[in-house]
């Protein structure tokens, strides 16, 4: 051990000592809370007196309630605060900090600053012991080599000079390594780091955190921060540590659930899960936007499910009206779908618009007819929603007095001589809470329980009457988005108008699409269009209390769902995080006109800010050297330098020996100590069949669209829902040419996101007639080809 070594680890004795005092202070604290909690709630009864004799002892009551609950409750808050903070306490006993920075201010001593997920100050309070990573002073270990450096305060701008930047790896309280670093931040560490074996569990990068992606982390200042970056190039980790960042910058201001996160699929939700706890932070809201969409939609429609939607688009290529239902799906993704309905909106604000008939015991009390006259005959000025609101307030005084002619009936003698015994209680009890104040006891008297008892049936029978007009039921939602499929001449009217021409298979997308909605089918590509337009139409329900937007898979978004979004968190910030060349959906033209890049032009270009992050982290360099020959540009793709063995190719002559050669090789990753392994097909079919046929001894996990949770093991799992996640060693069933493989040009993005999950080791494997086409010419040097089946380029035929 060298001087510094020894003085270093001196140091972390002294701060665990710190930290363990802290420790045991707390834990003493929180045992005696716990016991005033248990006893507050053992005795909370007898510490109340309750008497409801009359109304003064009735507020007694309630004060004395109110009172020993306030205890309780505070007692439970600080429980909680205490029991986070052991938890934080305990983490840095283990490791109390990643990094240390020697700065000097012009003119000032030099200050020495140790940064860990959270701050500790000494047992004076007087001095840090340790800098959170998210405090202003930290951002010069990452973005800084030793140097000339400047750091933006509170207090304003302060320039100095780093002298030292220091990485450890403290493990149990002891160094495990120690390296001053020249760069950035130094290869080292992240060498260690990358290296590792994967988990279950995304984890948290604050020690190793890149000038490019700390720029994500603290961006303050702009609405939309669109980042664009390689596979494996710290977008997710980037965007989780961005929360942490947020949660502790506005501390008191933003919470936890003012955060939402968007991400693609249930397991990746919980795949990262675990990062923001693992740094002392409570989680966002995490949601995928299908979940989000089937809130919206209520129970009126059955909603497609977006992976459905693309099994559909990989596999259904010879059933009949395949070709229009891709064109409807490509068509309604798009800004010009969104202006066809903008502009089918303001015509319905004149004409058109269909209404439903308010009816009353079975006879129609206010026609569709009369409900469209008044509609249209208010103040075109007036916007669509408010419109509505004054129909609904003129239907309700129509029906209030229609409710007063009614109990001259003569159905409600009848109705009220009918009453059972339970409704009769249930009607008494309404009337005296009604009359809550009277002392009377109107069922004393006949005539006048007649009349209240009258009132009652007559209530109940305009009840739900009244909630339908509140709810806006009367307006026909539905029709107002049929309209646009009924008759395919419509929106051609709108497309012209606005001289944006629509596909050429209308005709069918309109049959298509009306017949799923006649059958209250809501096709995904419908779901955003048709919600849209009817919130448009009732006036949208914004959230305003999210403050920030993460959106993850950005790329995979449409045009018309980012446009939904922005109206849907008017008062939000929008992290967009996403890779072009891993858009894997239905929606994406050939020519790469995807919802990421029409976001920018939501927002004004100087509340924007760009972010574009080259360095791939995740793969070894031979893998990456692989994976960016797949894709047109992709030698800008900078590897990180982490070695490994160069991904093979594996051919087999049938689909019998291409699992035989698949398991053979599980067996021998598994031996090798691979955590998470993946073997990755290109459908949820072809995922099941593969689940069978390799099984055996093996222990496998199939990965379907509702798996919720990642767990070490071996998976099996279609290409789509391995987006975002990584694998310590990934096996790509079937990269030939064939229908089940990788032959057409579209699915050139999904080999790529496929061959880019994995971490370690990369294996392909394929059977049948020819190999994919993207493994042929450049890619070519950078894979070894196991087996003798065919070494020989060019025919490259298996
Ligand atoms: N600065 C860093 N320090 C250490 N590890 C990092 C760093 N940046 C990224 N990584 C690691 O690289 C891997 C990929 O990161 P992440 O999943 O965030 O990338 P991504 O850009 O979202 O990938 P993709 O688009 O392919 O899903 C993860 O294992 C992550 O921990």
């Amino acid at each position: 051990m060298n001087l510094d070594h020894k003085l270093e680890q001196d140091r972390v004795d002294m701060v665990v000592k710190q930290i363990n005092t802290r420790i045991d202070a707390l834990s003493q604290q929180t045992a005696e809370t716990r016991d005033e909690m248990v006893d507050i709630r053992k005795n909370f009864w007898d510490e109340v007196t309750v008497n409801f004799e009359d109304s003064v002892e009735m507020a007694e009551t309630y004060a004395s309630l109110k009172q020993q609950a306030e205890i309780l409750s505070e007692r439970e808050r600080t429980h909680l605060q205490a029991a986070r903070q052991l938890k934080t306490l305990k983490k840095l006993k283990s490791s109390p900090y990643f990094g240390r920075i020697d700065f000097q201010e012009e003119g000032a001593p030099v200050d020495r600053v140790y940064l860990g997920i959270a701050s500790l100050r000494d047992s004076s309070d007087e001095r840090y012991l340790i800098y959170d990573w998210r405090a202003p002073i930290a951002s010069l270990y990452y973005d800084y080599p030793p140097g000339p450096a400047k750091v933006q305060t509170p207090m304003g701008t302060i320039s100095g000079e780093l002298k030292l930047k220091r990485q450890f790896v403290i493990r149990d309280g002891h160094i495990r390594s120690l390296f001053d670093t020249g760069v950035t931040i130094g290869d080292e560490l992240l060498q260690e780091v990358l290296g590792r074996q994967s988990d279950a569990a995304m984890k948290s990068i604050v020690g190793t955190i890149q000038r490019e992606q700390n720029r994500i982390i603290r961006d303050e200042r702009s609405r939309l921060l669109l980042v664009q970056g390689a596979a494996g190039s710290g977008k997710t980790s980037a965007a989780l540590q961005r929360v942490a960042y947020l949660l502790y910058r506005f501390r008191g201001i933003l919470s936890a659930d003012q955060i939402v996160l968007f991400s693609p699929n249930p397991m990746f939700n919980s795949y990262v899960s675990t990062v923001l706890p693992e740094l002392g932070e409570e989680n966002m809201q995490q949601t995928t936007f299908q979940e989000y969409l089937a809130i919206r939609l209520g129970k009126s429609f059955k909603l497609e499910n977006p992976y459905v939607q693309l099994e559909y688009a990989l596999t259904a290529e010879n059933e009949p009206g395949y070709e229009a239902r891709m064109a409807g799906i490509r068509y309604k993704a798009t800004t010009d779908f969104v202006t066809l309905i903008d502009r089918h909106l303001s015509v319905l604000g004149k004409e058109g618009m269909k209404f439903r008939d308010i009816a009353y015991r079975d006879d129609v009390f206010v026609s569709a007819a009369q409900i469209q006259a008044f509609f249209y005959a208010l103040d075109g000025s007036i916007s669509v929603p408010n419109r509505l609101r004054l129909t609904a307030e003129w239907l309700l005084s129509l029906l209030k007095e229609r409710q007063k002619s009614a109990l001259g009936e003569a159905w409600v003698d009848e109705a009220v001589e009918l009453l059972d015994k339970e409704t009769y209680l249930k009607a008494y009890q309404s009337i005296r809470r009604q009359n809550r104040k009277s002392r009377e006891d109107f069922f004393d008297d006949f005539d006048r329980e007649r009349e209240l008892l009258g009132q009652y049936v007559v209530q109940e029978q305009f009840k739900p009457i009244r909630a339908r007009v509140r709810k806006l039921a009367f307006v026909d939602l539905r029709a107002a988005y049929m309209k646009l499929f009924r008759d395919p001449s419509v929106a051609a009217g709108l497309a012209a108008s606005i001289g944006k021409p629509l596909p050429v298979e209308w005709e069918d997308i309109c049959k298509q699409t009306s017949e799923r909605l006649g059958n209250r089918l809501m096709a995904y590509e419908d779901a955003t269009p048709f919600l849209y337009l009817i919130e448009r139409i009732r006036g949208f329900q914004t959230n305003t209390s999210v403050r920030h937007v993460l959106i993850d898979e950005a790329q995979d978004y449409t045009a018309f769902q980012f446009a939904y979004l922005k109206r849907l968190f008017p008062f939000s910030r929008v992290t967009a995080l996403g890779d072009l060349n891993q858009s894997i959906n239905a929606h994406t033209a050939a020519d790469e006109s995807t919802g990421f890049t029409a976001l920018a032009a939501l927002y004004p270009p100087e509340e924007t800010e760009t972010v574009v992050l080259k360095q791939s982290y995740r793969s070894t360099r031979p893998i990456v050297e692989f994976t960016s020959r797949l894709i047109p540009g992709g030698k800008d793709i900078q590897p990180f330098n982490r070695d490994g063995s160069r991904p093979s190719l594996t051919a087999a002559a049938d689909e019998a020996a291409l699992n035989v050669s698949i398991r053979d090789r599980l067996k021998l990753l598994q031996a090798k100590g691979n955590r998470t392994i993946a073997v990755i097909c290109n459908t949820a079919a072809q995922s099941a069949a593969a689940h069978e046929a390799l099984r055996g001894d093996l222990k496998l996990r199939l990965i379907e669209k509702e798996t919720a949770s990642f767990e070490p093991g071996i998976v099996v799992i279609p290409s789509y829902l391995a987006k975002g996640v990584e694998f310590d060693a990934v096996l790509v069933y079937d990269a030939s040419a064939g229908s089940s493989g990788y032959g057409k040009e579209s699915e050139r993005r999904l080999f790529y996101t496929v061959c880019t999950r994995a971490m370690h080791e990369l294996h392909l494997f394929a059977a049948g007639e020819k190999l994919s086409p993207f493994l042929i010419g450049e890619a070519e040097a950078f894979y070894d080809v196991q087996g003798t089946q065919y070494n020989a380029p060019p025919a490259r035929t298996l």
